[in-house]
Formats: C-alpha cells, sequence, structure tokens
C-alpha cells in the first residue's frame, strides 16, 4: 500500500540495522528518532498505581514488543495513550502533537491508530461496512462535504476502492459482505487490522493481535504485521508470546506495575534478570484451568529453549496458577468486563 502518510517506497526499512537508542539501552532511554513520546504519565484505580511511565520513546519505523505479566498496565497505557482513558497525571507527543485530552477519533486522524484486545469490529455490519468505518476522512461527517454531492460521491467511491485493495490483501475479500459476527477469532483480528489501515496511520497500536488466532492464521497475522513496517509504518504491539516478540520484534519495552522495569533489542531483553523476576514467571495466557492448559505450557516451557522463560520449574507453574486464579476471583470481584475497553 502507497499513500502520502507513509514514507517513500525507495526506502527499505527492513534493512535498517542502525541502532535504535541514542546511547546505551536502559528504561527510559532515549531513541534516534522516536515518533512517540511519553513524559510521567500515571493512571491510579483506587490504591492500585496501573500505570506509573516516567519516561518512555518508541522509535519511528521499528515494530516495538510491550510485554508484562497480567496485570502490569499494557492495555491501561494503550488506552491512555489514545484518548480512551485519562491520566491522572503525564503529557505525551506523537510525531510533535501534544495529545493529552485529545479524544480517540482525533489521535486516530492524527495517524494513531489501535486494535484491541477484545476485537471491536461490529457484528451486524458487513465485512465492507465495517472497513468503511475505519476511513479516516468520511464524508458524512462534514457538512461542507454533504452539499456537495459529487465530492460526497468521489469520496464514497475511494473508500470503497481502498476497503477493496485491503480486504483482498487481507484475504477477505470472499467475505465482504459477509456479517463480521460470522467469521472467526482470527478473521476478526485480520478485519480489525485492516479496519485500521483505513485511517492510513503512521503509528499502529496492536494489543494481543495473537491472542485467540489458530496456528493456520499466526503466520499471515505476523507477515502483515511485518509487512506494516516494510511500508514506513510503526508498530507497538503487545504481546505475550516471547516466540513472536523475538521473531518480529526490532525492540521490547518490559512493564511491571505499571513502570518500565526494561528496554532493548529483544535478545538482551530476555537475559536480563529484571525481566526475568518481573515478567516470564507469568507471561503465558494458557488456560490453566484444565490438564491440557497445563500440557500445552509445558510443551510450550520445553520448547522454548532460547527463552528465559525457565525450563520444568514447578515454582513457574504453580505461580503461574495461582497468579491466574487470582485474577478470577478479582474479575468475580468486579473488575470483570473491563476488557471491554481494552
Ligand atoms: N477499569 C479498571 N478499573 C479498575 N482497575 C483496573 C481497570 N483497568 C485496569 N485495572 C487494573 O489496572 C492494572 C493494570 O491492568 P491492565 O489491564 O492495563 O494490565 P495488562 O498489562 O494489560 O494485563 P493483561 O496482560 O492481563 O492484559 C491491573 O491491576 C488491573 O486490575
Amino acid at each position: 500500500m502507497t499513500d502520502k502518510t507513509t514514507a517513500p517506497a525507495t526506502i527499505d526499512f527492513m534493512a535498517d540495522t542502525r541502532p535504535i537508542a541514542e546511547g546505551e539501552a536502559g528504561p527510559g532511554c532515549r531513541k534516534r528518532d522516536p515518533i512517540l513520546t511519553v513524559r510521567h504519565v500515571t493512571r491510579r484505580f483506587g490504591g492500585i498505581n496501573a500505570v506509573d511511565v516516567d519516561f518512555l520513546e518508541i522509535p519511528r519505523h521499528k515494530i516495538t514488543a510491550l510485554i508484562g505479566p497480567n496485570g502490569a498496565g499494557k492495555t491501561t497505557l494503550f488506552n491512555l495513550l489514545t484518548g480512551f482513558d485519562q491520566p491522572n497525571s503525564g503529557e505525551w507527543t506523537f510525531d510533535g502533537h501534544p495529545l493529552a485530552g485529545v479524544a480517540s477519533y482525533k489521535v486516530a486522524r492524527l495517524g494513531m491508530v489501535r486494535t484491541f484486545q477484545l476485537t471491536k469490529v461490529m457484528g451486524k455490519l458487513t465485512v465492507l461496512e465495517n472497513m468503511r468505518l475505519g476511513a479516516a476522512d468520511q464524508p458524512g461527517e462534514r457538512l461542507s462535504a454533504a452539499l456537495f454531492k459529487n465530492l460526497w460521491g468521489r469520496r464514497e467511491k475511494e473508500i470503497t476502492a481502498q476497503a477493496e485493495v485491503l480486504l483482498e490483501k487481507f484475504k477477505l475479500d470472499a467475505k465482504r459482505n459477509d456479517y463480521a459476527a460470522s467469521l472467526s477469532g482470527g478473521q476478526r483480528k485480520l478485519l480489525e487490522m485492516a479496519r485500521a489501515l483505513m485511517a492510513r496511520p503512521k503509528l499502529v497500536m496492536l494489543d494481543e493481535p495473537m491472542a485467540g488466532v489458530n496456528p493456520a492464521l499466526t503466520q499471515s497475522l505476523l507477515d502483515h504485521i511485518k509487512n506494516l513496517k516494510a511500508e514506513g509504518m510503526t508498530v507497538l504491539f503487545v504481546e505475550h508470546d516471547m516466540q513472536v516478540v523475538r521473531h518480529i520484534a526490532d525492540w521490547v519495552v518490559v512493564m511491571a506495575e505499571g513502570k518500565v522495569v526494561a528496554e532493548g533489542p529483544p535478545a538482551d531483553v530476555m537475559k536480563d534478570q529484571a525481566v526475568i523476576d518481573a515478567y516470564l514467571g507469568a507471561h503465558h495466557d494458557v488456560d490453566l484451568g484444565d490438564t491440557e492448559g497445563l500440557k500445552e505450557l509445558e510443551a510450550e516451557l520445553a520448547q522454548d529453549q532460547a527463552s528465559v522463560v525457565g525450563t520444568e520449574d514447578e515454582g513457574i507453574l504453580g505461580h503461574h496458577i495461582a497468579e491466574r486464579d487470582g485474577r478470577r476471583d478479582e474479575a468475580a470481584g468486579g473488575t470483570a468486563g473491563r476488557k471491554d475497553q481494552g
């Protein structure tokens, strides 16, 4: 896809191996070319400091993974940065634009779009209608455009054509007239990503794009994420699967208890003791409620040699089960449903 918001196709973003950080990598380190800069952003829920990020820069034209244990504040940070929630304090700039207090639809218009952990496709609309909703400049939004029917008609056609191109790319074109509710979980993730691209973004933020996606679609989603970078976009994504992170991320930011506790290239970050301590004991989202889930996690841990997940450490599994149970209790205690926001 080429458009005026992405850089010229002559630049090979995949081949750029210059260092991402200005100096040494570490929590809050400066980047050579940041697209997003976050300062002193905090968000409290009751007594919990869900987000307490002192300084964070996201490098332009790179794929950055945001990782951390359940409850680390990743989704809350996404919500804050994209205008879906308001911080208690802090400021942040996207491509030079201050964004604190800016509504989510305006953030998207500026070129910063996000997807949700639980997809927000509209089930009762068709796939094509969902795509059209994602367009940055809807003619119906502006009275002046609506008054000039020709202009309106032209823009309508452009939007449909753009949607058709993206649907073909994401192999959803055969489903264009199906209700989105009839799509599989993985196809909905693809649709949400394709719809986000309708806004011609510079920065695409994906909240757990692989969660709930069957293995057949995982590779396709990974390829799409890599393509976003090849086309000049910046990607920031939340992910629990370390294989995925290692495979596609240029840079990894680790959060724990609301703070950034480590940053760097994937290989370095996964060797970092702070990450091992703060994160990896609880990083999997495998459902441990049944024996299949446990087996799945054990198999993953056994395979995951290069990772710092550990091996057959009973403690890791035990800790994980306790954490999961704790979260279920928490959900039963009233925060159930909050994921709808993120
Ligand atoms: N709307 C809310 N009301 C109350 N507490 C909330 C709300 N949203 C998030 N929290 C709390 O804020 C903390 C951070 O949650 P958040 O969902 O951002 O973490 P996360 O890193 O995205 O976790 P996960 O990996 O499970 O998605 C958690 O303690 C969570 O329970």
